[in-house]
């Protein structure tokens, strides 16, 4: 990945150049604050973000460094701004006309609020999959395609590409005799696992999941985690979830926010479920409050 990508959103003659990777050379040195140690470089980091709608704040100052290639869950009580938080990171807010965001949000060395960078090549990088499994009416194939044809990276080797991304997505098995069929046709769990497929098949660097799971069954359930787990092999992946034995379970960081869009405490999962420092998140976490 380049800054320059982020710039332009028709530059996309990258034919020649090597798929983005995560922890791309060149960009280090707006984020080079001397303490990332070589087994975790921060990717995403918010300084003093907040988001507005109209007179409403949903995020209050927030300031949280995430690290790359592993799993960040974003947990806390309903209306707390964990949605509003995963949307600022690739600027989907952007989409809502009364939101309003202050602050920054540095991915890889770039402001993305920055006035120019283009917010459709940033959401290249970063992708999304949502609440609900969201194929489009087409075919598997397509779906996946989908990705690599608005990147223009559809040429010659489409077909390895899709076959590829579904199989990263632990689907392909399921499927590969059925690549022409349409992706409504499948099962729930396995139409999340295509919308996975879809956000992967672009290779970004970030995958950004709101409740991937909360619709599915307890099998596809566990089918997702297991999933998520092994693309933080290769992604960084920032996952919201209401299900707090989800958060514990497969991330590696977990993200606390409270009532008012204040991130209360951030830190590695084992310790904010097992010791937390904040009173509040330990109510929280035990059930005495949200
Ligand atoms: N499009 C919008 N327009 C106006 N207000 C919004 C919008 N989206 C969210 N909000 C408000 O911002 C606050 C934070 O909402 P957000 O969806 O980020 O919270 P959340 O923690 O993800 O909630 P939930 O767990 O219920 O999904 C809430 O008060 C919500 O009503």
């Amino acid at each position: 990945m380049s800054n320059e990508q982020l710039l332009s959103s028709e530059s996309e003659s990258s034919d020649d150049q090597p798929a983005p990777v995560s922890g791309a050379d060149g960009l280090t040195d707006s984020t080079d604050t001397g303490e990332q140690s070589t087994t975790e470089r921060t990717l995403l980091e918010a300084r003093d973000l907040s988001v507005y709608y109209g007179e409403e704040q949903a995020l209050d100052s927030v300031d949280i460094e995430i690290p790359e290639q592993q799993v960040t869950a974003v947990i806390g009580p309903s209306g707390c701004g964990k949605s509003t938080f995963l949307r600022s990171i690739n600027r989907m807010n952007d989409l809502v006309d009364a939101a309003h965001v202050d602050g920054e949000l540095v991915f890889d060395g770039t402001n993305v609020y920055a006035d120019d960078v283009d917010p459709v090549a940033l959401r290249r990088q970063i992708g999304m999959v949502f609440q609900s499994p969201n194929p489009f009416p087409k075919s598997i194939r397509d779906n996946v395609a989908y990705g690599l044809r608005v990147q223009g990276k559809d040429d010659g080797d489409v077909d390895e590409k899709v076959r590829t991304a579904l199989e990263q997505a632990a689907l392909l098995e399921e499927v590969e005799d059925q690549l022409d069929s349409s992706g409504l046709d499948l099962s729930g769990g396995q139409q999340q696992r295509l919308c996975i497929a879809r956000a992967i098949a672009p290779d970004p660097d970030v995958i950004l999941m709101d409740e991937p799971a909360s619709a599915l069954d307890p099998v596809a359930t566990s089918k997702i985690e297991d999933l998520i787990e092994e693309l933080a092999e290769e992604y960084t992946v920032v996952i919201v979830t209401h299900n707090m034995q989800q958060a514990a379970r497969i991330s590696d960081k977990t993200a606390v926010f409270l009532t008012g869009g204040e991130l209360v405490e951030f830190d590695d999962t084992d310790k904010i479920f097992e010791n937390p420092e904040h009173d509040r998140v330990e109510d929280y976490i035990t059930g005495k409050f949200g």
